[in-house]
């Protein structure tokens, strides 16, 4: 069973050279990106500021809100990148990120090599991964190029082979971060059913997106954030609702 507990998570994400004098001028007025904090000699942004969230199995969680509300960062967290500066983060059951696709790829080894190298930092057993490179290598729809260096790769045939790597496996708890960007029209339609299905089988799903239909499309809750807090937590049609209506009224003041 899949679960994860953020418990009062601060994210503080140090900026070495940052021009103190005019970032001064901005701390109040931004009305993207997190707080950004002067003090003790320091600039950091709090990323996120005080965060708890408790989802159990079967939440199908999406994180909506503005430039810079901490959405990514939440999940760089979630998916243990991030260790909070303060607060807790416990989470129970596998989990897949899909925003580090192309991580511990070698440029120099062969799409085979790479299924392989990808499929054991993904958790599988050689024996899962001989059982499954024949439908990877589908999904990719690379043919003879597998056979090739991932560095004689273009950007787009690099991430058909990344993405075919991540969804060959069941995550209990799957990570979602908007436009992966897969590739040409043919391969993004296809790619959308897999991910369809992909999502469908997960325990536990969140996803940061700017889309609005497919957040209501794979998501029963969804969570408002600002400048890296909580301001509303319910269902995804009314939080939507709720962080629009913001946007209208700001559009008109
Ligand atoms: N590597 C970094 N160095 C400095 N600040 C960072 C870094 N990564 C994120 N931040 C800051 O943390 C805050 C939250 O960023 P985050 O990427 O989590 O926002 P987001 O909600 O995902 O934004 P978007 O919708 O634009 O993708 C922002 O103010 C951003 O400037």
């Amino acid at each position: 069973m899949a679960s994860m507990v953020l418990r009062d998570v601060v994210v503080d994400i140090p900026v070495y050279n940052a021009s103190t004098r005019s970032l001064k001028n901005n701390v109040v007025s931004a009305a993207t990106g997190g707080r950004v904090v002067l003090g003790g000699g320091r600039t950091f942004v709090r990323a996120v500021d005080g965060l708890s969230l408790e989802l159990g199995h079967g939440t199908r969680l999406a994180l909506v809100g503005h430039n810079g509300a901490g959405k990514s960062t939440i999940l760089k967290v979630m998916a243990g990148i991030y260790h909070p500066t303060a607060g807790r983060m416990r989470s129970e059951g596998t989990v897949a990120s899909m925003f580090d696709i192309g991580f511990g790829m070698d440029e120099d080894a062969t799409g085979w090599d790479n299924i392989a190298l990808r499929g054991r930092l993904l958790g599988f057993s050689r024996r899962e991964i001989a059982k499954r490179t024949p439908e990877i290598a589908e999904t990719s729809e690379l043919g003879r190029f597998l056979d090739m260096p991932l560095r004689t790769y273009s950007t787009g045939m690099a991430t058909r082979l990344a993405f075919a790597i991540s969804t060959a496996i069941d995550p209990d708890i799957l990570l979602v971060d908007e436009g992966i960007g897969a590739g040409d029209a043919a391969f993004l339609e296809r790619a959308k059913q897999r991910m369809e299905g992909f999502v469908g089988r997960a325990g536990l799903l969140v996803v940061a997106s700017h889309s609005d239909d497919l957040l209501l499309r794979w998501c029963t809750t969804g969570a408002w954030m600002e400048h890296g807090r909580l301001r509303l937590l319910g269902p995804i049609r009314e939080v939507l609702d709720a962080y629009h209506g913001r946007d209208r009224r700001e559009a008109a003041e």
